[in-house]
């Protein structure tokens, strides 16, 4: 028998993903598709995924005119050790890989890596050990000292890694060393695989062994050691026959009897048993530590209970739970409305049809914003769990996972399973191995989430399916969860659900299309849509009204504020200042390793690169004319928040940037402050745009529109349409009717106005029709290549030369309608030292062209969301 393999250090090339290896007769048996082994390679060992199983017949042959036709002419080396019984990869998951290598142009070894637990991922390594042949006191008078000294050692330990021959020598040494070791027939230098990254999380617990009689006897004992203590007191003024638990009987001013020692002891362990006997199935059990706090019981007295046979305390292997500590109540289905009823018949009978073996057409679930759309993603889950089914649920940040993870676990208690890139090695391992068997019926994260193991999947359900969120764009694959999740549901015979108030373009354009079924929701569930005031910022400064919060969205802060209800005031940067300016010689402070002006930070005094994270002190004097006319300007978070503040210095106020939630821990505490109405005001980002369900939110205002506007981008109108009328859509959830305040220089921008009437139709047509005229996506494929280097000459000359190899495939191809735009520089040019260029390739279909272009040093985006 023969195996199809992937080996772990193909993940460099394109070519020969493939590589064929003998199965050794022991494997046999246990051999199947999706396994992880270890096999040779070259001379190392590395890991490898069984792709296929092959006859001896089906492996490659060589052509050679001197041997029969179809003879190998070359051995096959066999696979060294099977490393995990169960696969890694199931086969939905290969077929998805092949698919996701092939559109991505990506090794396929870089894609079936990233769908693994980084957990798996072990080093390849050289150990070294005495040979078996090596009669002692036969040892090598030519050896050097080096040398000598390494059998010694070899003795003494049996064997060891070869990498610490170069921890203990330096690596020149090392490196002469090994020379010697490889001529040496008494050390046997062999490949091998470090252990597995992820150990079991070891704690050590306090457990009740006791039981039965010995038990009974041992509390009796002790019972009545302390009724003994309390009845025979050091103050022969207590009276007799009363009961030593109560106090009463004991006369006021009169003290307790004073206890010994022994009798404390007890009363402690007695504590203690009781403890350990209420919480036997409790998953987060008594270590030494808790257990002595909780009870007083000293380390002593807890051994002594050790030896007496009641206790054991032992190491055990604790699950590393991303939600534990949480307190997650329940949650019960709610009456569905006429409207989501007949989406959830939708969806279902999508997967009904998937079971009889259709490929359902996947569900483009447009809903505006607060029509109720978890609610029947919740059903449908519910309802395939019934049926023996999993499901996946994709978010698209880990802001918004914190309310999304939720809602889910609250509706399958102790049955998700969470992944996304916030989570420790650990807590993704373990999450990845209860996914793989079998212990979860849904699987909530962002986009990787899509790739976990799960069996019997039933339905994947993308939620706020125009996020940017999904697509990775700058490390390989550059794949987007969205296809990815479409072409898992063509394999499995699934329904995929895309949902969103404002779908993306592509997907409401393939809805038209008929490659998609439109679902729609056209209702707030108990409430309207809030009404969207723009404000005119041109008019306030007329009006010689010149602060960032105009007088009618300070007139609506006040309502909110004496209604004791919530506002969200939203402004798309974070800072205190845009840009640092001099306005005597016009000198701007700009990064010294990217082309991009310095924010200002007043809370921690500097400023600050959003692109490289480079700080600098505050400037006072220009640093180029020396002049005091050094000024802050423009807009952040931080400068809101500190106006709000002046203005209402009662107001309680929040902000939730990535300055004030640096992880996943801190946006899950600024939701539930918000959420508890600990504070009035919530200021924010783009992070709190999305998704976000609080009901007391009455008031949103976007403080300044016009930060997404006038972007050169083929999809910025998308972006910032998108943006507006999710923000928009936080308001008036509850049984309040809310009000949104846009406040902008462009009050007559199509996309301020279109969402200014939630009117998500009218923003597509016109969008589409722009998209239809300029050649954009949909109605081209476009890839971006960008190559950053050092040196700007370096950049131009590849960029050059890229173009001219691409012109001329373009030619031999003869690809009409596919052309280059540029090269030209990024914008910014320069980031972190680096110059970038830039070319974009656009064309009916570019995946011929992708294929034959040789371009290993740039970066390709294929399908990018943004052409800069
Ligand atoms: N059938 C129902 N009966 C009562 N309340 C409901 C029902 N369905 C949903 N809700 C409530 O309506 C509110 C809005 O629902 P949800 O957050 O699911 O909307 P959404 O469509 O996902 O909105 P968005 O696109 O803005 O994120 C939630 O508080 C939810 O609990
Ligand atoms: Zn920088």
């Amino acid at each position: 028998m023969l195996a199809a393999i992937v080996p772990s250090a193909a993940r460099w090339t394109i070519e020969q993903p493939l590589l064929t290896y003998q199965v050794p007769v022991e494997l046999e048996a246990a051999l199947q598709p999706g396994q992880l082994v270890a096999a040779p390679y070259g001379e190392r060992l590395v890991e490898g995924i069984v792709w296929a199983l092959l006859d001896d017949s089906e492996g490659p042959v060589l052509d050679d005119e001197d041997e029969p036709e179809g003879v190998r002419a070359f051995e096959l080396r066999p696979i060294h050790s099977l490393l995990d019984p169960e696969p890694v990869l199931l086969p939905h998951q290969r077929a998805l890989a092949e698919w996701i290598a092939e559109y991505y142009v990506t090794p396929l070894a870089l894609v079936a890596w990233m769908m693994l637990s980084p957990g798996l991922v072990r080093r390849s390594q050289f150990v070294l050990r005495l040979s078996n042949d090596l009669e002692p006191g036969e040892t090598t008078d030519q050896a050097s000292l080096r040398l000598r000294a390494l059998l010694g050692l070899l003795q003494e330990e049996g064997a060891i890694e070869e990498k610490r021959l170069t921890k203990l020598l330096g690596p020149t040494q090392a490196q002469k060393l090994i020379r010697e070791i490889r001529e040496n027939p008494f050390i046997v230098r062999e490949p091998s695989l470090s252990g597995p990254k992820v150990k079991p999380r070891m704690k050590r617990v306090v457990t009740l062994i006791a039981r039965g009689e010995q038990l009974l006897e041992w509390r009796e004992e002790r019972e009545a050691k302390v009724r003994q203590a309390l009845q025979q007191p050091a103050s022969s003024l207590a009276p007799a026959g009363v009961s030593p638990w109560s106090k009463t009987g004991i006369a006021a001013g009169e003290a307790l009897p004073k206890l010994d020692a022994n009798t404390v002891a007890a009363q402690r362990q007695l504590a203690a048993l009781d403890l350990l006997q209420q919480s036997i199935n409790r998953n987060n059990p008594w270590t030494p530590y808790t257990l002595c706090q909780a009870t007083g019981l000293t380390a002593g007295q807890l051994r002594s209970m050790e030896k007496e046979g009641i206790v054991k305390i032992e190491k055990i292997a604790i699950r590393r739970d991303p939600l534990l500590g949480q307190v997650i109540p329940l949650s019960s289905p709610l009456q569905l409305t006429d409207e989501q009823q007949a989406a959830l018949n939708r969806i279902l009978a999508a997967a009904a049809r998937g079971e009889e073996g259709e490929v359902p057409t996947p569900i483009l679930l447009h809903g505006i914003t607060g029509s109720g759309k978890t609610e029947i993603y919740l059903q449908a889950l519910a309802s395939l769990v019934a049926r023996g089914k999993r499901g996946i649920v994709l978010v698209p940040e880990i802001a918004l996972t914190t309310q999304a993870v939720q809602r889910v676990a609250a509706r399958f208690p102790g049955r998700i399973a969470i992944m996304h890139s916030e989570l420790s090695t650990g807590e993704r391992h373990e999450e990845w191995q209860r996914i793989r068997s079998g212990a979860v019926d849904i699987v909530i994260g962002s986009r990787s989430a899509l790739f976990a193991p799960v069996p019997d999947l039933g339905i994947i359900i993308i939620d706020e399916e125009h996020e940017a969120a999904y697509k990775q764009s700058s490390t390989k694959p550059t794949y987007h969860a969205r296809e990815a999740a479409l072409r898992l549901g063509e394999i499995l015979h699934i329904p995929v659900v895309l949902g969103s108030a404002t779908p993306s373009v592509e997907s409401f354009y393939r809805a038209e299309q008929g490659v998609y079924e439109l679902v729609s929701l056209k209702g707030r569930i108990g409430a309207t849509l809030p009404p969207v005031e723009i404000v005119d910022l041109r008019n306030e400064l007329r009006a010689g009204h010149t602060s960032i919060i105009s007088r009618r969205l300070q007139e609506e802060l006040r309502t909110v504020l004496e209604r004791k209800q919530q506002a969200i005031l939203f402004l798309n940067r974070r800072g205190a200042a845009s840009f640092v300016l001099c306005r005597d010689c016009g000198y701007v402070a700009l990064c010294n390793r990217c082309d991009i002006p310095l924010t200002y930070h007043a809370t921690e005094q500097i400023l600050l690169c959003h692109y490289c994270g480079l700080q600098m002190n505050m400037l006072h004097f220009c640093p180029s004319c020396h002049s005091a006319g050094i000024r802050y300007f423009g807009l952040g978070t931080e400068k809101v928040q500190e106006t709000i503040q002046r203005l209402f210095p009662e107001a309680r106020l929040l902000r939730w940037d990535r300055d004030t939630a640096r992880n996943r821990h801190a946006h899950a505490e600024l939701l539930e402050r918000f959420a508890r109405r600990d504070a009035d005001i919530l200021i924010g980002t783009q992070m709190i745009a999305k998704g976000l369900d609080l009901p007391g939110v009455t008031l949103v205002g976007v403080v300044s529109a016009d930060i997404a506007l006038n972007v050169p981008d083929y999809s910025a109108s998308e972006r910032a349409f998108t943006l507006l009328t999710q923000v928009a859509g936080r308001a008036g959830r509850g049984s309040e009717p809310g009000t949104v305040i846009i406040q902008t220089f462009n009050p007559q921008h199509f996309c301020i106005e279109t969402a200014s009437r939630h009117d998500y139709h009218e923003f597509y047509a016109a969008e589409r029709e722009v998209r239809r005229r300029f050649a954009y996506p949909p109605f081209r494929q476009f890839a971006k290549f960008t190559y950053a280097h050092r040196k700007r000459s370096r950049c131009q000359h590849e960029a050059l030369r890229l173009q001219a190899q691409i012109t001329e495939w373009i030619r031999l191809l003869n690809m009409n309608d596919t052309d280059i735009v540029g090269p030209a520089p990024a914008f910014p040019e320069r980031v972190k030292e680096k110059y970038r260029w830039q070319m974009l390739l656009r064309g009916p279909d570019l995946h011929r062209l992708l294929r034959v272009i040789d371009a290993p040093d740039w970066e390709i985006d294929i399908d990018p969301l943004s052409a800069m």
